[in-house]
């Protein structure tokens, strides 16, 4: 059987990753959506989180527990190896991704491609306040960073999430299906 692919979703803090991937789920049940591991304190709203501590964290990747893992805004970051058997199963998985860990997942993964969202600056900041889950520090430093570009010879689809997000998400399906035959 063909394995499945690793989507891994990017883009800039606030664009609507966790919303889009969500909404892709439900549009297609037989996407899985990565359960990541985080160093941040739990529910803090926002995606489905494992919440572990920087020791448990370390503890987990020096024991191969982990498909991939990097460091960001203060935290670290991980797919759990598991998604490896799901991969396996056929099965497409969409996972929230770093933009600088695109290389290593490229990698790291037999079928891997990325789907980037983008939106205007301004989209942005507005619904980075909106959400709540960081103070203005942490969103100016989130802001920051929205142009980083992505690295060369990725297979790469792009889609705007600055209009509504249904609109976002059926472009998104349309742009991942052909491959999927
Ligand atoms: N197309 C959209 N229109 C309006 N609000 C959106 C849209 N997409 C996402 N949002 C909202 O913007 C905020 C950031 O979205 P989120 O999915 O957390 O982004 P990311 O995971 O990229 O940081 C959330 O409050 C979410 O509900
Ligand atoms: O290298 P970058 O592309 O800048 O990505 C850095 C991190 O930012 C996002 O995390 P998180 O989901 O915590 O933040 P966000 O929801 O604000 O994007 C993303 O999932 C990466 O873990």
């Amino acid at each position: 059987m063909k394995a499945g692919r690793l989507i891994a979703v990017v883009g800039p803090s606030g664009v609507g990753k966790d919303s889009v991937m969500e909404g892709l789920a439900a549009a297609d049940p037989s996407l899985h959506l990565v359960r990541r591991t985080i160093t941040r304190t739990p529910e803090l709203g926002g995606e489905d989180y494992d919440s572990v501590s920087v020791a448990k964290f370390n503890e987990m990747a020096t024991a191969g527990h982990f498909a991939i893992h990097w460091s960001a805004h203060e935290l670290q970051y991980a797919i759990p190896a598991h998604v490896r058997m799901v991969l396996a199963e056929g099965r497409d998985c969409l996972a929230n991704f770093s933009r600088s860990a695109l290389l290593a997942g490229d990698a790291a993964f037999a079928r891997f491609c990325v789907l980037n969202i983008t939106a205007q600056s301004k989209t942005l900041a507005a619904r980075l306040a909106a959400r709540g889950r960081e103070n203005e520090a942490q969103i100016e430093r989130r802001l920051a960073q929205a142009t980083k570009p992505l690295p060369e010879g990725l297979n790469v689809k792009t889609v705007s999430n600055d209009g509504p997000l249904d609109a976002t998400i059926a472009q998104a399906l349309s742009l991942l299906q052909p491959v999927r035959v």
